[in-house]
């Protein structure tokens, strides 16, 4: 699990008050990006990736493949170029692999590269225990063999064989591991009960453009892979979440914010909750959606489920929202067993939340006051910016640093909107 103490942190200052206002551009999902990086390693052809996020994550994920040999992986100005040829070593070292979550995914494509691949046991937000069980299943499916040591996890296979795998639960790099992994075996393979959230579907473009024959029927995938796979050109979608947070963010301050570079229909789950606690979202183009306050704030049920259910990476942020709505509001995290940090945090500035098991009990106030905070985990964060925006006074969200691993530019964006929110710059490391 990932302890944010290591790494130097910047701070958050907010004076909240401020209505939104104006319109504010969706970057590329770090969640789709990341996936489509590792893909890179399945190709020694040149490969385009375009609307990269300028995060931490992808910065990271970046330096992961410079570090096993690829060339390029610069981002710059929203593009990479990742040349894999040159790639020759199969292990990922743990001082990057714990920083994020989804350098699991180089298990996959290093696997089906190499027939070998050793890879520390992944970071990311502390939101649960996060096993990676149903990911070594598939591969031992596959006829890898698999053990972990030392914090290690070791993979190898001999011949690579299509295979028919139904995981045992939905799990979104779990599925992206597989699909990687499969789309470079040559035959037919079948994966069951996959995740098909939205960032799972632009992966399997990308590996459909490198050469793989992917079908989706439901919640399974029918996958011919081959074992020349070509380099692509791709652009990735929208972040789903960036723009809920903003939506979350326009209707809390009683703004109107545009958001420019959005797929609605991803977000249907969250236009659905927030039309009802007193938002209006119209769609105003193919990629434009307009986002205002109708009435005052209501009380709602969330129940977070996998795609095309509400997203467990937005309930934090419909968190803040919810504790100033009239009335009394629950929250059931289904996804993750301790996704509930940011409840604790919300207390501090007034908010009154009781948390039972996967359950949160949310009793609406009248107003939050600006305190200091600390932000222990990416989504966490972004409630407690929200929650800083409406707060009465100064609101100091400490340790950044999950932010910056998902929000690209987020001070700026709000800033442009019409938020006071100033980044002070870690003195410690
Ligand atoms: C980089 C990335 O894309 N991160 C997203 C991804 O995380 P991630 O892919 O880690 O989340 P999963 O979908 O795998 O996890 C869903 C649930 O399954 C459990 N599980 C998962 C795998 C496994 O082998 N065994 C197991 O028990 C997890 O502990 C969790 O309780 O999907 C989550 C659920 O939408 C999002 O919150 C994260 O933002
Ligand atoms: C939990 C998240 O990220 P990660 O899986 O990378 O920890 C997230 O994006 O909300």
């Amino acid at each position: 699990m990932m302890n944010t103490t290591l790494y130097s942190s910047d701070t958050f200052l907010i004076e909240g008050g401020a209505h939104l206002k104006g319109q504010v551009k969706i970057s590329g999902a770090k969640n789709a990006c990341l996936p489509i990086i590792f893909s890179t390693i399945l190709t020694k052809e040149t490969c385009l990736i375009e609307d990269v996020p300028d995060l931490l994550d992808v910065k990271n994920a970046c330096e992961l493949l410079h570090i096993l040999g690829a060339e390029g992986c610069k981002p710059t100005e929203g593009k990479i170029l990742i040349n894999a040829s040159d790639v020759k070593s199969y292990e990922t070292p743990e001082e990057i692999v714990r920083k994020m979550r989804a350098s699991v995914l180089s298990m996959g494509p290093l696997l089906a590269r190499f027939g070998k691949a050793r890879v520390a046991l992944p970071g990311g937000c502390s939101i649960g225990a996060r096993p990676i069980d149903q990911h070594l299943k598939f591969f031992v499916s596959a006829g890898a063999q698999v053990s972990v040591r030392s914090g290690y996890v070791n993979l190898e296979i001999e011949k690579k064989k299509p295979t028919e795998f139904e995981f045992e639960l939905i799990t979104v790099t779990g599925t992206e591991n597989a699909l990687l992994y499969l789309s470079n075996v040559k035959g037919i393979s079948i994966l069951k009960n996959i995740a098909i959230e939205p960032e799972v579907i632009d992966l399997i473009d990308v590996l459909r453009k490198m050469g793989a024959n992917i079908e989706l029927e439901g919640r399974t995938a029918i996958i011919e892979g081959s074992e020349e796979l070509r380099g692509f050109e791709h652009r990735v979608i929208p972040d789903r979440i960036e723009a809920g947070t903003l939506m979350v963010a326009a209707v809390l301050t009683e703004g109107e914010v545009e958001l420019l570079n959005v797929i609605p229909k991803h977000l249907e789950a969250v236009i659905e909750k927030l039309e009802r606690a007193g938002g209006e979202v119209q769609q105003i183009g193919e990629d434009r959606i307009r986002v205002r306050r109708r009435e005052e704030l209501k009380p709602l049920e969330i129940v977070t489920a996998e795609y095309p259910g509400f997203p467990t990476d937005m309930q934090a942020q419909f968190m803040a929202m919810l504790s100033v709505a009239k009335g009394n509001s629950m929250v059931y995290e289904s996804i993750f067993e301790n996704r509930f940090q940011h409840a604790y945090e919300l207390r501090k500035m007034g908010a009154s939340i009781e948390i039972r098991g996967k359950s949160a009990f949310i009793k609406g106030v009248k107003r939050l006051k600006g305190t200091e905070v600390i932000s222990t985990d990416l989504r966490a964060s972004a409630s407690l910016v929200l929650a800083g925006l409406i707060a009465e006074g100064t609101t100091v969200i400490r340790d950044i640093y999950h932010l910056d691993r998902g929000y690209e530019k987020l001070e700026e964006k709000l800033n442009k909107l019409g938020a006071y929110v100033e980044r002070l710059p870690a003195t410690v490391s």
